[in-house]
């Protein structure tokens, strides 16, 4: 049975073809649904009449009832406009039009009572209302139906088309007067809407057009968000159910010579309980002969690079291969020296692809690929571009900083015989909220602890003046032995003054730090990759003592002895960022800093984010922080595929919500993932009846 709502909206009364394209174009408006959906951005109150004398300049809008006293017509030509004085005993109000002259003259007459709406404006200390709506008093239209009226989006073609705000509001009411409860069935179980008290879901969308009463309103806009955060939870949960059952995965059985001799022989360091947890995850998840599919969310520094290391064995332990995706190339030349170390007294043999290898060895790193010679390989995301092919890929390693989304974690699937099991490790830990709805669909791993021995970092905000002060505390940080960053912002709008701003501040660097006492890094992205290598690797082997940068170096860059970043300008820098930049010192077990300059004015977001900066270290915590003062959309490189893309709900502000629908949704999916049971009907109708644009493709 087809619904009404799936009807094209030039059908409904008071559309016809001319305003269906407008609809269609400014508003994406194509059926009866759509419209409905069409939520209203405010109500204007009408359930109340205002004596004149208590409007003031915070009225807003308001609805009084007068007389009118006088109207006349004033100024000449284009500065014409008609003025209307009513009363209503308690004060006097002026009406003003500057268009539609005649029109007004027509409705509007001397000694007439009127019922007066609009936005109250002041002008000369008294109470104006310019273009009112006017209708005749009665005493039925103020006491028979009061109502919250509703004012939509509009566009200015459409108001140009007189479609404002209210007049799409008039379609709806034309909808409404069309549609009935059977129209709008149940999508969720009876249970469920009586355990939370929500409205029928004929009378949700009733009121939140057409509210009879606030708190109604208040009511069904909390279903609705409930609902929109349930069907997405719902659906990542559902579709983890099934992969976790139908899914095949390389099967890694047994945890072999090279696990085994590696964590006895090779291990540096004690691993953490944190890093303990997470690999007895990957085991479980990889012993079961299913794809896991994992998102490892690791604080800075929480050693993530050890647990890559150990996964990637227990793949080549079970006679299958490993890659590791970095997101930049000096990351991958870092990972690749650093895991080929530490993997040296191993039968492992370990290779790097990045998009500068060239063209003789990359030949080779593919065929040795293709035939198994090669266990592990490291590079970039040029990995999974590339004709790639494994002989048995097990186990896809991605570093990924938000940038890694569905559609290349599904074309990796592709490079094997059997899809491999992903690991995505993120060093930007995401708020909870956030990874409940974008990474909804992964098993998830936290790392929040960091390995033994690490000192907070000493975090500090100075300004332009503090500037020799800074200069002379790195001098005395580098007459220790150790070695400093300064950092200046990369403005991608704005690269040539980004780059000036950094030959500049390089100069000076130079002047405080001269050779040959001291040795001067630079790394920035005008650099061909191999110059960019080469002064990172001066400073990762200390002939350089200052590395001054763009944020080049913002992930991953591991180099211990140092213990002094300074960024400059960071009130440009986005909490994450700047967290990820702090965390490349205090890596080792020596006091670090962190010195944040700022210019003398700061605007209340960025004083806010030096606040959070200075006074916490812990990276979820910032990660909250991040959210709430940004909101989702703008988190740096959120994956914007559709998944946070709510119409009323708010990650940030309906948390509660969140969780409940969270709580709800996955219960629904574990007990009945197929959605069969009676109790579980409306929702399954719901979903078929949304085919296509919810992606509900598997049970149908
Ligand atoms: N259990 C441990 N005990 C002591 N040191 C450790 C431990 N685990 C890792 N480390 C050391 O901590 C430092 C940071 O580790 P790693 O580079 O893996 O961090 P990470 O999680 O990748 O951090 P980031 O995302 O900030 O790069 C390294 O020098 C590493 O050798």
């Amino acid at each position: 049975m087809t619904s009404i709502l799936s009807s094209p909206i030039e059908y409904l009364k008071g559309v016809g073809p001319q305003r269906a394209d407008l609809l269609k174009k400014e508003l994406q408006v194509f059926t009866f649904k759509d419209l409905l959906d069409c939520f209203p951005f405010r109500h204007v109150d009408k359930t109340q009449v205002r004596p004149i004398r208590e409007l003031s300049p915070q009225s807003d809008y308001a609805q009084v009832s007068g007389t009118v006293i006088s109207i006349e017509e004033q100024g000449e030509k284009r500065g014409k406009r008609l003025v209307a004085v009513v009363t209503d005993g308690t004060g006097m109000l002026e009406l003003t039009w500057f268009q539609g002259i005649p029109w007004a003259l027509k409705r509007i007459q001397r000694g007439g009572r009127y019922l007066v709406f609009g936005k109250v404006g002041f002008f000369m200390g008294r109470p104006q209302i310019v273009h009112p709506e006017l209708e005749e008093f009665s005493e039925e239209k103020v006491n028979g139906k009061p109502f919250l009226e509703p004012v939509y989006p509009s566009t200015e073609k459409l108001k140009a088309r007189g479609l404002n705000g209210r007049q799409i509001g008039k379609l709806v009411w034309q909808l409404f007067e069309a549609l009935g409860p059977r129209d709008l069935p149940e999508n969720l179980p009876a249970e469920l809407v009586e355990r939370f008290r929500f409205l029928s879901r004929y009378e949700t969308y009733r009121q939140v057009h057409f509210p009879a009463r606030p708190e109604l309103q208040t009511k069904a806009v909390d279903r609705l968000k409930f609902e929109e955060f349930f069907f997405a939870q719902l659906r990542l949960n559902i579709l983890k159910i099934q992969r976790h059952k139908e899914s095949h995965g390389p099967l890694f059985a047994k945890v072999g010579d090279l696990f085994n001799t590696f964590y006895k022989d090779c291990l540096p360091f004690e691993l953490t309980n944190a890093q303990k947890r997470v690999l007895r995850e990957i085991r479980q998840d990889t012993g079961l002969g299913k794809q896991m599919n994992r998102l490892l969310q690791g604080d800075v520094g929480s050693g993530k690079t050890i647990v890559a290391v150990l996964a990637l064995l227990l793949a080549v332990d079970n006679g299958f291969q490993g890659c590791l995706m970095a997101p930049t190339e000096i990351l991958a030349q870092q990972h690749f020296e650093g895991i080929s170390r530490l993997l040296e007294p191993l039968d492992v043999r370990v290779a790097l692809l990045t998009g500068s290898t060239r063209s003789k060895e990359r030949k080779e790193v593919l065929r040795n690929l293709q035939e198994g010679s090669v266990h592990i390989v490291i590079g970039t995301h040029a990995l999974i571009e590339d004709p790639v092919q494994f002989r048995a890929l097990g186990l896809a390693i991605v570093d990924e900083q938000h940038r890694f989304g569905v559609a290349q974690r599904a074309s990796l699937w592709k490079k094997s015989v059997v899809p491999p099991h992903i690991l995505v490790m993120t060093a930007t830990p995401i708020p909870r909220t956030l990874a409940m709805t974008a990474y909804g669909d992964l098993d998830y791993s936290i790392m929040d602890e960091l390995p033994p021995g690490r000192q907070p970092i000493v975090t500090v905000h100075r300004h332009e003046s503090g500037r020799p002060k800074v200069m002379d505390f790195i001098k005395s940080e580098i007459a220790k032995g150790r070695q400093a960053y300064i950092i200046f912002p990369l403005i991608e709008e704005s690269e040539k003054l980004a780059y000036e701003d950094l030959m500049k501040g390089y100069d000076n660097v130079k002047a405080y730090f001269p050779e040959p006492t001291y040795w001067i890094s630079m790394v920035h992205g005008r650099q061909a990759s191999d110059v960019k290598e080469t002064n990172m690797q001066r400073f990762v082997q200390g002939d350089t003592q200052i590395m001054v940068s763009t944020t080049v170096i913002e992930v991953g860059v591991n180099v211990p002895n140092a213990s002094v970043m300074v960024i400059e300008s960071s009130e440009k820098f986005g909490l994450s960022q700047l967290h990820q930049l702090r965390g490349r010192v205090g890596r080792g077990s020596e006091q670090s800093y962190c010195i944040l300059m700022t210019g003398s004015k700061l605007g209340q977001e960025a004083r806010e984010r030096i606040k959070v900066m200075t006074s916490t270290q812990n990276g979820f915590e910032i990660a909250e922080k991040d959210l709430e003062l940004r909101g989702p959309g703008d988190i740096e490189g959120t994956r914007q595929s559709g998944e946070l893309n709510f119409r009323l709900a708010s990650i940030v502000q309906d948390k509660q919500w969140l969780e409940l629908a969270k709580r709800e949704a996955v219960r629904i999916a574990e007990a009945d993932p197929e959605l069969l049971s009676d109790d579980h009907r409306p929702i399954r109708e719901f979903l078929l009846s949304q085919k296509g644009k919810t992606a509900w493709s598997k049970i149908s």
